[in-house]
């Protein structure tokens, strides 16, 4: 498995052991060989290693759009047998999905084909992103309570006596309606910890209360309210952040996955695109995810994740969320335990492939 990666520091956060990979060599992480790929290349910058250096895989996967460099496919045009060529697409909740799903796309000039692979939400999509033992491990964690106020402890956060107190991560883009829902935690009844790693959002709160910039381990108290600041962990440390939160805030495609798989109620803050794009998106997911909730807390969602998103206001939607948490939590549940029967993304594309006859089964 050779991936090839535009962002390196983006790559360090989520994974810290490529701290120890030459980046202008490439390396081995988890058995996986790193590949450093500069999109732009230019005179200055000839130490990274070229796609058409390396000899293409059996399956050749682009990510998202990505568009393979045109050496590279040149190289993949003539090895015999030519290799898969997959392009995994954006997840996405919507209907057509499923109809696209493993479709197949000749090139127009090449006479390669490239199959469409859609991520998705049920049993005629891709799947969802979800490696073995995860859920064994969420278990774990979370049918020991000791093992969560130890974590919560770790990050100097004691709810101590306080049944009600609510234990909230803070992952989002840029949010016009933060200030006020802020605000509206602090006054409210029910405590809220708010828990936000280190980051814009981090900014973006410590300005909306008037406080300077947070350092990892600080807190700071507004009545009701308490934000902690968290370190931005690997991927291991932020599920269990997910895990031992009674609600998250969550963002984009991959935390939004973690977050389902956390099984707790998640308020999504959907990548915004252009000419609002993204909305029938959201809606798509939120009709899907809805479906079989109560219509009261299915309509209680709706209205706080659409102002999350920037149609209404959410100090309004608040209350009415805040109350539908506890079925919103077993809901969660059930809805994590739905899709963790299905096939997972990677068996899926490991299927797809051997079905193709490139890969053993
Ligand atoms: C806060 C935190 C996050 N993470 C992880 C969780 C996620 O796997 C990852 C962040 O990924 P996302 O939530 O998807 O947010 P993102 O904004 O980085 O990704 C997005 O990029 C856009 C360009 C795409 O169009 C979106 O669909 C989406 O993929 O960071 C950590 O590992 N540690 C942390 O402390």
């Amino acid at each position: 498995m050779r991936l090839w990666v535009d962002d390196w520091s983006v790559l360090q956060g989520i994974c810290p052991q490529v701290v120890d990979v030459d980046e202008k060599a490439g390396g081995q992480v988890a058995g996986i060989e790193l590949r450093r790929w500069n999109s732009t290349p230019d005179s200055a910058e000839q130490w990274h290693l070229a796609a058409n250096e390396v000899e293409p895989g059996a399956v050749v996967i682009e990510a998202f759009a990505c568009t393979l460099p045109e050496a590279h496919v040149q190289t993949m045009l003539g090895q015999q047998p030519r290799p898969l060529w997959i392009n995994l697409e954006y997840l996405s909740a919507e209907a057509w999905v499923a109809a696209c799903h493993a479709m197949a796309s000749p090139h127009p000039r090449l006479g390669l084909v490239k199959h469409f692979f859609f991520p998705g939400f049920d049993e005629h999509t891709g799947g969802l992103l979800r490696e073995p033992g995860l859920l064994q491990r969420r278990a774990a964690f979370r049918d020991d309570p000791a093992a969560r106020k130890a974590w919560l402890a770790g990050r100097g956060i004691e709810p101590g006596d306080d049944k009600e107190a609510l234990c909230v991560s803070l992952f989002a883009y840029a949010q016009t309606g933060l200030p006020a829902l802020l605000q509206a935690w602090s006054t409210g009844q029910r405590s809220v910890h708010l828990l936000v790693p280190e980051g814009r959002m981090l900014e973006a709160v410590c300005s909306a209360l008037g406080s300077t910039l947070l350092a990892v381990g600080e807190h700071l108290s507004r009545a009701s309210l308490i934000v902690h600041a968290l370190p931005f962990t690997d991927q291991d440390g932020y599920d269990e952040l997910l895990w031992a939160c009674d609600l998250n805030f969550v963002r984009g495609e991959d935390s939004f996955v973690r977050a389902q798989w956390a099984g707790r109620p998640f308020v999504w803050h959907i990548y915004p695109q252009d000419e609002n794009a993204h909305r029938p998106k959201l809606e798509a997911f939120m009709e899907r995810y809805a479906a079989r909730l109560d219509p009261q807390a299915a309509a209680a969602l709706k209205a706080f994740w659409w102002a999350w998103n920037g149609c209404g206001d959410a100090v309004d939607a608040w209350p009415d969320f805040l109350a539908a948490l506890p079925i919103l939590n077993a809901h969660a549940e059930r809805w994590c335990n739905e899709r963790a029967a299905q096939k997972d993304l990677a068996s899926a594309l490991i299927a797809f492939c051997s079905h193709s006859q490139i890969v053993p089964g």
